[in-house]
């Protein structure tokens, strides 16, 4: 599995060193998490947050807009520097545009999912995506429990040749589940900002096996 750190949790002070410190610690991409505190009850940073840090690491942006007009940004994300741009199906933009301009502009679509949406609604836009993200806690806030009822969604998704990556609640426990339903990419903010060292707890949570190395 690929291990997605999500900057919500590090320290926003020092946003900058904290994505080269998730680089040197083993991690595949970067999680950013955007939101309006309109779509979800929360605030966090924008664009131009996500290009302020972009020169800290080479490694992928994944960006997570849980904001409720994503077509209307996806131009500033793209030029911030997102390789990755997931957005919600619950939100207000056409999927099919939103889609489009994000591949459009050179990077690649992902559709979100909450808890409380059915699997089978994404599954009409499978063709045009590259990842489908699955929320294993309501989006919002770190720190939450892992869902795992959220695990059937990723087994119809692998069936249906998806590429799933699930964000909530990610500790080396739940790892172990995701792995057994087939995730390729977890996204993990509390595990990984407040373990005394985070190379060893983004290779646990790679390895899934539930052992913490
Ligand atoms: O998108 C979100 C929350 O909305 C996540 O990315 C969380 O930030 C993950 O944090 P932990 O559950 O791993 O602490």
């Amino acid at each position: 599995m690929l291990i997605a750190p999500s900057m919500l949790s590090s320290d926003f002070s020092k946003l900058g060193e904290e994505t080269a410190r998730m680089e040197r610690a083993g991690a595949d991409w970067i999680h950013l998490d955007v939101m309006d505190a309109h779509f979800v009850p929360n605030l966090t940073f924008g664009a131009p947050i996500v290009g302020a840090i972009r020169p800290y690491t080479k490694l992928p942006f994944d960006v997570h807009l849980m904001i409720s007009e994503p077509l209307r940004y996806v131009d500033d994300f793209l030029k911030a520097g997102a390789d990755i741009i997931s957005f919600h199906l619950e939100a207000e933009s056409s999927v099919h545009e939103t889609i489009r301009a994000i591949r459009a502009g050179g990077a690649k679509p992902a559709v979100a999912l909450k808890p409380k949406t059915p699997v089978e609604a994404v599954l009409p836009f499978l063709d045009d995506l590259d990842m489908v993200l699955v929320m294993t806690v309501e989006p919002g806030f770190g720190g939450q429990s892992f869902m795992a009822p959220m695990m059937d969604k990723v087994r119809t998704l692998k069936a249906h040749g998806a590429f799933v990556e699930v964000d909530g609640g990610i500790n080396p426990q739940t790892a172990v589940a995701a792995k057994e339903a087939g995730v390729d990419v977890c996204v993990a903010g509390t595990s990984v900002f407040h373990a005394p060292d985070a190379a060893k707890a983004i290779a646990t949570l790679r390895e899934g096996k539930g052992v913490v190395l």
